[in-house]
Protein backbone atom coordinates (compact mmCIF):
# COMPACT_ATOMS: atom_id res chain seq x y z
CA UNK A 1 0.00 0.00 0.00
CA UNK A 2 1.78 3.06 -1.41
CA UNK A 3 1.59 6.32 1.05
CA UNK A 4 -0.15 9.59 0.28
CA UNK A 5 3.41 10.81 -0.04
CA UNK A 6 4.74 7.99 -2.44
CA UNK A 7 1.61 9.01 -4.51
CA UNK A 8 2.60 12.47 -4.74
CA UNK A 9 5.90 11.36 -6.15
CA UNK A 10 4.46 8.85 -8.25
CA UNK A 11 2.69 11.89 -10.00
CA UNK A 12 5.59 14.22 -9.72
CA UNK A 13 8.15 11.45 -11.76
CA UNK A 14 4.84 10.93 -14.14
CA UNK A 15 5.38 14.67 -14.64
CA UNK A 16 8.56 14.41 -15.20
CA UNK A 17 8.20 11.99 -18.03
CA UNK A 18 5.67 13.50 -19.67
CA UNK A 19 7.83 16.97 -20.43
CA UNK A 20 10.74 14.77 -21.25
CA UNK A 21 10.02 15.90 -25.08
CA UNK A 22 9.34 19.38 -25.00
CA UNK A 23 12.74 19.85 -23.18
CA UNK A 24 15.12 22.24 -25.53
CA UNK A 25 17.38 25.17 -24.74
CA UNK A 26 14.85 27.64 -25.45
CA UNK A 27 12.35 26.27 -23.00
CA UNK A 28 10.72 27.69 -20.51
CA UNK A 29 8.60 25.17 -18.07
CA UNK A 30 5.70 27.16 -16.23
CA UNK A 31 5.57 25.55 -12.25
CA UNK A 32 2.96 25.67 -9.35
CA UNK A 33 3.51 25.66 -5.90
CA UNK A 34 2.17 23.00 -3.30
CA UNK A 35 3.77 19.45 -1.78
CA UNK A 36 3.26 17.58 -5.06
CA UNK A 37 4.74 20.84 -7.08
CA UNK A 38 7.31 20.32 -4.86
CA UNK A 39 8.63 17.27 -6.06
CA UNK A 40 8.30 18.52 -9.27
CA UNK A 41 10.69 20.79 -8.66
CA UNK A 42 12.70 18.32 -6.89
CA UNK A 43 12.96 16.17 -10.01
CA UNK A 44 13.41 18.76 -12.35
CA UNK A 45 16.77 18.70 -11.47
CA UNK A 46 17.40 16.20 -14.06
CA UNK A 47 16.81 18.92 -16.75
CA UNK A 48 19.16 21.44 -15.52
CA UNK A 49 21.21 22.98 -18.58
CA UNK A 50 18.54 21.41 -20.56
CA UNK A 51 16.27 23.99 -20.81
CA UNK A 52 16.21 27.48 -20.34
CA UNK A 53 14.69 27.57 -17.20
CA UNK A 54 11.52 28.12 -15.03
CA UNK A 55 8.83 30.19 -14.43
CA UNK A 56 7.22 29.99 -10.88
CA UNK A 57 3.67 30.33 -9.78
CA UNK A 58 5.07 31.83 -6.29
CA UNK A 59 7.90 32.83 -3.92
CA UNK A 60 8.13 29.61 -2.07
CA UNK A 61 8.18 27.85 -5.75
CA UNK A 62 10.75 30.27 -6.65
CA UNK A 63 12.69 29.82 -3.72
CA UNK A 64 12.90 25.94 -4.27
CA UNK A 65 14.32 26.06 -8.10
CA UNK A 66 16.44 28.52 -7.01
CA UNK A 67 17.63 26.36 -4.38
CA UNK A 68 18.46 23.33 -7.00
CA UNK A 69 20.32 26.38 -9.41
CA UNK A 70 17.58 25.96 -11.60
CA UNK A 71 17.02 29.21 -13.15
CA UNK A 72 13.99 31.27 -12.27
CA UNK A 73 12.55 33.69 -14.94
CA UNK A 74 10.38 36.42 -14.68
CA UNK A 75 7.44 35.64 -16.67
CA UNK A 76 7.41 39.45 -18.50
CA UNK A 77 10.73 37.98 -20.43
CA UNK A 78 8.75 34.41 -21.86
CA UNK A 79 6.39 34.49 -24.47
CA UNK A 80 5.98 30.92 -24.80
CA UNK A 81 5.54 27.88 -22.63
CA UNK A 82 4.95 24.55 -23.97
CA UNK A 83 3.91 22.86 -20.39
CA UNK A 84 2.70 23.95 -16.57
CA UNK A 85 2.37 21.39 -13.96
CA UNK A 86 0.89 21.80 -10.90
CA UNK A 87 -1.20 20.13 -8.20
CA UNK A 88 -4.61 20.39 -7.36
CA UNK A 89 -7.42 20.49 -4.27
CA UNK A 90 -10.09 18.75 -6.59
CA UNK A 91 -10.37 18.12 -9.88
CA UNK A 92 -13.53 17.01 -11.54
CA UNK A 93 -13.54 13.91 -14.49
CA UNK A 94 -13.71 17.33 -17.64
CA UNK A 95 -10.28 18.43 -15.47
CA UNK A 96 -11.86 21.86 -13.58
CA UNK A 97 -10.06 22.26 -10.36
CA UNK A 98 -10.39 24.03 -7.02
CA UNK A 99 -7.04 25.30 -6.16
CA UNK A 100 -5.90 27.83 -4.18
CA UNK A 101 -5.47 25.62 -1.05
CA UNK A 102 -1.35 26.99 -0.76
CA UNK A 103 -2.83 30.46 -1.30
CA UNK A 104 -1.16 30.68 -5.04
CA UNK A 105 -4.15 30.64 -6.91
CA UNK A 106 -3.62 33.60 -8.56
CA UNK A 107 -0.26 33.58 -9.77
CA UNK A 108 -0.91 30.14 -10.83
CA UNK A 109 -3.86 30.91 -12.98
CA UNK A 110 -1.35 33.83 -14.38
CA UNK A 111 1.51 31.49 -15.69
CA UNK A 112 -0.69 28.52 -16.57
CA UNK A 113 -2.76 31.05 -18.64
CA UNK A 114 0.54 31.81 -20.91
CA UNK A 115 1.42 27.82 -21.32
CA UNK A 116 0.51 25.84 -24.00
CA UNK A 117 -0.61 22.93 -21.73
CA UNK A 118 -1.64 22.62 -18.28
CA UNK A 119 -0.94 18.77 -16.52
CA UNK A 120 -2.34 18.84 -13.32
CA UNK A 121 -0.23 15.87 -10.72
CA UNK A 122 -1.86 14.92 -7.86
CA UNK A 123 -3.09 11.47 -6.06
CA UNK A 124 -6.20 9.74 -6.95
CA UNK A 125 -8.37 11.44 -3.51
CA UNK A 126 -8.41 14.92 -5.38
CA UNK A 127 -10.60 13.31 -8.11
CA UNK A 128 -13.88 14.57 -7.50
CA UNK A 129 -17.26 14.01 -8.86
CA UNK A 130 -18.39 17.48 -8.56
CA UNK A 131 -15.93 20.21 -6.97
CA UNK A 132 -16.94 22.08 -3.98
CA UNK A 133 -16.43 19.96 -0.55
CA UNK A 134 -13.21 21.80 -0.38
CA UNK A 135 -13.33 25.17 0.68
CA UNK A 136 -13.02 27.73 -2.17
CA UNK A 137 -10.32 30.33 -1.77
CA UNK A 138 -10.72 33.46 -3.10
CA UNK A 139 -8.05 36.17 -3.17
CA UNK A 140 -9.47 39.49 -2.08
CA UNK A 141 -8.21 43.02 -1.70
CA UNK A 142 -8.30 43.63 1.75
CA UNK A 143 -10.40 46.64 2.07
CA UNK A 144 -12.96 44.74 0.18
CA UNK A 145 -13.28 41.26 2.81
CA UNK A 146 -16.43 42.52 4.76
CA UNK A 147 -18.43 43.45 1.31
CA UNK A 148 -17.09 40.02 -0.11
CA UNK A 149 -17.76 37.97 2.66
CA UNK A 150 -21.30 39.09 2.49
CA UNK A 151 -21.84 38.71 -1.22
CA UNK A 152 -20.07 35.15 -0.81
CA UNK A 153 -22.61 34.30 1.66
CA UNK A 154 -25.57 35.25 -0.61
CA UNK A 155 -24.07 33.10 -3.26
CA UNK A 156 -25.06 30.28 -0.42
CA UNK A 157 -21.26 30.31 0.85
CA UNK A 158 -19.81 30.45 4.35
CA UNK A 159 -16.40 32.42 3.50
CA UNK A 160 -14.32 31.81 6.65
CA UNK A 161 -10.61 34.56 6.15
CA UNK A 162 -7.71 32.78 6.08
CA UNK A 163 -6.14 34.91 9.06
CA UNK A 164 -2.44 35.39 9.18
CA UNK A 165 -1.95 34.71 5.84
CA UNK A 166 -0.87 37.27 3.06
CA UNK A 167 -0.73 36.26 -0.27
CA UNK A 168 2.22 36.64 -2.78
CA UNK A 169 0.35 40.04 -3.86
CA UNK A 170 -0.20 41.53 -0.72
CA UNK A 171 -3.91 40.33 -0.62
CA UNK A 172 -5.93 38.11 1.90
CA UNK A 173 -7.79 35.17 0.70
CA UNK A 174 -11.68 34.07 2.19
CA UNK A 175 -12.22 29.87 2.00
CA UNK A 176 -15.80 29.58 1.20
CA UNK A 177 -17.22 26.50 2.26
CA UNK A 178 -20.40 25.01 1.73
CA UNK A 179 -21.05 26.40 -2.57
CA UNK A 180 -23.16 24.03 -4.51
CA UNK A 181 -20.71 24.80 -8.18
CA UNK A 182 -23.35 22.78 -10.81
CA UNK A 183 -21.59 25.12 -13.56
CA UNK A 184 -17.85 25.36 -12.43
CA UNK A 185 -17.21 27.84 -15.39
CA UNK A 186 -19.88 30.30 -14.85
CA UNK A 187 -19.47 30.18 -10.85
CA UNK A 188 -15.65 31.04 -11.74
CA UNK A 189 -16.75 33.93 -13.49
CA UNK A 190 -19.63 34.98 -11.42
CA UNK A 191 -17.21 35.13 -8.82
CA UNK A 192 -13.95 36.45 -10.51
CA UNK A 193 -16.51 39.46 -11.76
CA UNK A 194 -17.47 40.94 -8.07
CA UNK A 195 -15.63 43.86 -7.33
CA UNK A 196 -12.60 43.70 -4.82
CA UNK A 197 -11.77 39.82 -6.02
CA UNK A 198 -8.25 39.22 -7.68
CA UNK A 199 -9.57 35.63 -8.56
CA UNK A 200 -11.07 32.55 -6.94
CA UNK A 201 -9.87 28.79 -6.83
CA UNK A 202 -11.75 27.36 -9.91
CA UNK A 203 -9.82 26.42 -12.92
CA UNK A 204 -12.64 25.62 -15.31
CA UNK A 205 -12.66 28.39 -18.03
CA UNK A 206 -8.96 26.97 -18.10
CA UNK A 207 -9.08 23.74 -16.70
CA UNK A 208 -6.05 20.96 -16.93
CA UNK A 209 -5.34 19.47 -20.45
CA UNK A 210 -4.11 16.89 -18.90
CA UNK A 211 -4.49 14.97 -15.22
CA UNK A 212 -1.63 12.90 -14.04
CA UNK A 213 -3.76 10.82 -11.42
CA UNK A 214 -1.40 8.62 -9.11
CA UNK A 215 -3.33 5.63 -7.72
CA UNK A 216 -2.48 2.61 -5.74
CA UNK A 217 -2.34 0.77 -9.23
CA UNK A 218 -0.08 3.04 -10.92
CA UNK A 219 -0.72 6.42 -13.05
CA UNK A 220 -4.61 7.31 -14.59
CA UNK A 221 -4.12 9.67 -17.13
CA UNK A 222 -7.52 11.71 -18.24
CA UNK A 223 -7.42 14.18 -20.96
CA UNK A 224 -9.78 16.97 -21.49
CA UNK A 225 -12.30 16.53 -23.88
CA UNK A 226 -12.21 19.74 -26.55
O1 LIG B 1 -2.11 27.33 -3.78
C1 LIG B 1 -1.79 26.15 -3.89
C2 LIG B 1 -2.03 25.32 -5.04
O2 LIG B 1 -3.20 25.60 -5.73
C3 LIG B 1 -1.79 23.83 -4.90
O3 LIG B 1 -1.60 23.37 -6.20
C4 LIG B 1 -2.89 23.03 -4.28
O4 LIG B 1 -3.21 23.57 -3.04
C5 LIG B 1 -2.50 21.55 -4.14
O5 LIG B 1 -1.43 21.42 -3.28
P1 LIG B 1 -0.88 20.02 -2.81
O6 LIG B 1 -0.13 19.44 -3.96
O7 LIG B 1 0.03 20.36 -1.64
O8 LIG B 1 -2.04 19.18 -2.38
Amino acid sequence: MLTQQQLKQQAADAALDYIDPFVGPDVVIGVGTGSTADLFIDGLVRFKGRVRGAVASSERSAARLAAHGITVLDLNDVADMPVYVDGADEIDPALNMVKGGGGALTREKIVASVAKRFVCIADESKLVDRLGAFPLPVEVIPMAREALARRLAALGGQPVWRQGFVTDNGNIILDVAGLTIKDPAAFEAEVNNIPGVVTCGLFARAGADVALLATQGGIRRLDRKS
